[in-house]
């Protein structure tokens, strides 16, 4: 069995390669950063270990890379007889992957006519969904109808927290020990894939939206908070109470919205929660304040973390006090190592934050979420 994913990176190597070579797929990375695939080929094989007291190590063999720069077409030639496709690229970049996959897909369907599934594992609201329009949009309209019956489009949401590493061996990759990967099962065409890990469920949306809106929001609050307040990891942001506090307030509106809209039980919702805040904190992670609060105009859209569930709670005629905290912190997000914290910053200098925030969040400038971050 082929597995190609896209992303040999913290999330691709660490959590999906790992799944995917455990299954006894041979997994196929495609990426564009040459020194990974390099060495991929080179060495067939790299290391995964926890974050945890005992450092348990799994060796990823049966791998191998794609520089989708460089051999576009192995990376056609590899999905025409793949028999899954993930991706780990971050949302921003599906749309660009997308046209390699649809090359991919009109060999497919002239020469294999296996179904196929294709899963994005984005922190993103239906990010499959994102990335079966993009690649529509790429095929000539021929191709839809057959493409539409050979090829499943399942949601996905997936958890691990992997920061960026600092392993000798760049390939080898430091991950928690928790991991969670949930996927919409009515959306698979064909078999189900023998993954071992998957959760299938018929409810994406309760497991998405309760993970972006509490692991995610919490991070991201977390993320803000202490990059104004000097700190340089997730943990030692979590040791100021201030912030703790903060991001406990954010999280019990993030947590009303939930149970209320998804009715799940209040005292398993707190368990989690306070689970989270647990691996926010395992001292075996060092986790950068920059890597979580990357790309802070993606995470200020509207079916982000932030404005998502503050628009939810407003239509519910819950005023998120805890979340507008964590809004306004990131618009303050002013690294300059982040294109889009550059970004934000000289729009905000050039159109004031009213303006900005409406545009970048897609909701109205005299929204009571815009108005309270002026
Ligand atoms: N790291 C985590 O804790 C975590 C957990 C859950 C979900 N995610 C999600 O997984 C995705 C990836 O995150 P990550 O932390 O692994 O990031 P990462 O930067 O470590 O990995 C992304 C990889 O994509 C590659 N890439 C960029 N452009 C590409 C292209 N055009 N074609 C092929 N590959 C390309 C990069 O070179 C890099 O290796 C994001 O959507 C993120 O939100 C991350
Ligand atoms: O990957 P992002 O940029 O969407 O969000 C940053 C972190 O919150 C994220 O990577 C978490 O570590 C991850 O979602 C945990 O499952």
């Amino acid at each position: 069995m082929l597995g190609v994913h896209f992303g040999a990176g913290n999330i691709g190597r660490g959590f999906i390669g790992k799944l995917l070579s455990e299954a006894n797929y041979r997994t196929c990375f495609v990426d564009v950063n040459e020194e990974i695939i390099r060495l991929l080929n080179e060495k067939e094989s790299y290391q995964v270990f926890y974050a945890e007291e005992e450092k348990r190590s799994f060796t990823i063999t049966n791998v191998y890379g794609i520089n989708s720069a460089t051999n576009p077409d192995d990376v056609v030639e590899a999905i025409a007889s793949a028999n899954i496709v993930t991706t780990a690229v971050g949302t921003n970049i599906l749309p660009i992957i997308a046209k390699l996959i649809a090359r991919g897909l009109v060999k497919r369907v002239e020469e294999n006519n296996q179904p196929l599934n294709i899963i994005a594992c984005e922190n993103a609201i239906g990010g499959t969904d994102i990335l079966k329009k993009a690649i529509l949009s790429e095929l000539d309209g021929e191709y839809h109808e057959k493409v539409l019956e050979m090829v499943g489009f399942p949601n996905a949401a997936v958890d691990r927290i992997v920061p960026n590493q600092t392993q000798e061996n760049p390939l080898d990759v430091m991950v928690e020990p928790f991991f969670e990967w949930v996927v919409e099962k009515k959306a698979i065409k064909g078999a189900v894939p023998p993954i071992e890990g998957i959760h299938y469920v018929d409810n994406l949306n309760a497991y998405i939206e309760r993970k972006l809106y509490t692991v995610n929001t919490g991070h991201a609050v977390t993320a803000y908070l202490g990059y104004l307040e000097g700190k340089k990891t997730v943990q030692e942001a979590l040791e100021d109470s201030e912030i703790r506090n903060a991001v406990y307030k954010a999280l019990r509106e993030t947590g009303k919205l939930m149970v209320d809209k998804y009715d799940f039980d209040q005292q398993a919702h707190e368990a989690y929660i306070e689970k989270i805040i647990g691996r926010f904190t395992n001292p075996f992670i060092i986790d950068d304040v920059t890597r979580v609060a990357r790309n802070p105009i993606k995470k200020l859209g509207y079916n982000e973390r932030l404005i998502s569930p503050a628009r939810q709670l407003l239509e519910r005629d819950i005023y998120p006090e805890g979340l507008l905290v964590g809004i306004k912190a990131a618009l303050h997000y002013n690294f300059e190592g982040d294109e889009e914290a550059v970004e934000l910053q000289r729009k905000i200098k050039e159109q004031g934050v009213q303006k900005a925030l409406a545009e970048i969040s897609g909701i109205e400038e005299d929204s009571p979420i815009v108005v309270g971050c002026l």
